[in-house]
């Protein structure tokens, strides 16, 4: 479904901090499975990620999803692209204080100007389904972990869109959390959705919910890997 090939990203091209993110990178993350990276801090994984979900260019290689090659495409097709198919958690969750957990989850429907209603309700539905409805008119920063977590989740998930990506989703969870982040991704995945995340935890590579574990040094696939 996602296809990464020989793919770099070299920072800083051309100046003396130039730095080489990531060197050669091939790559197919099958549909409707969870993936997660891992590898040491500065291996790649965050970088990888950013390439795979369009929010960064490769500066070699392509990257296609479902066919269609989508690394060399003008910014605004590959914003359109971006909000198309992912979805994004990420480590601190990133829910912006000050607004209640129903205008969080609602902030990523606004740009692509669906009718507020309808956006609504979609939002709704999906905070009963991960079972924190109950907050929806609570601002965020009274909730515990594991509601932020939940509301991260309907955040990501308010465009409905068929690829889940995570960046260390569970880095600040307690192991029970962490599991329940993972009954939630094998949720979505029952739904035909694909989950990507990247993780240090051993807690997350060990769990019978992952299909794959992807492992990165240096800007490059352990071996084994492809
Ligand atoms: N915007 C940037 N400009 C310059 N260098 C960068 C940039 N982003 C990342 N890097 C460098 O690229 C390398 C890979 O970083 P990346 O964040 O992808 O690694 P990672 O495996 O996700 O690390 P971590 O586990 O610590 O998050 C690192 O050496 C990092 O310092």
């Amino acid at each position: 479904m996602i296809s990464v090939q020989s793919v770099c990203k070299t920072y800083n091209e051309g100046r003396p901090s130039a730095l080489t993110a990531l060197d050669g990178i091939d790559l197919e993350i099958a549909r409707n499975a969870l993936t997660v990276f891992k590898g040491p801090s500065g291996s790649g994984k965050t970088t990888l990620l950013s390439i795979i979900s369009c929010m960064a260019r490769p500066t070699s290689g392509r990257v296609l999803i479902d066919g269609r090659m989508v690394s060399g495409l003008p910014e605004r097709f590959l914003t359109l692209e971006r909000r198309r198919t992912f979805g994004f958690v990420f480590q601190r969750f990133n829910l912006i204080r000050g607004l209640s957990v129903l205008e969080n989850v609602l902030l990523p429907a606004t740009p692509l100007g669906g009718e507020r209603r309808a956006d609504a309700k979609r939002a709704l539905a999906r905070l009963e389904m991960l079972g924190i409805a109950g907050k929806a008119g609570e601002r965020v920063e009274f909730l515990s972990g594991g509601e932020a977590q939940r509301a991260a989740i309907a955040r990501a998930l308010i465009n409905d869109p068929p690829v889940l990506i995570a960046d260390e989703p569970t880095a600040n969870l307690d192991t029970e959390l962490a599991h329940r982040f993972l009954d939630i991704v094998s949720g979505l995945r029952a739904e035909g959705r694909t989950v990507i995340m990247t993780s240090h935890d051993p807690r997350i590579w060990a769990a019978d919910q992952v299909d794959r574990v992807v492992s990165m040094r240096d800007g490059r696939l352990e071996e084994n890997e492809a």
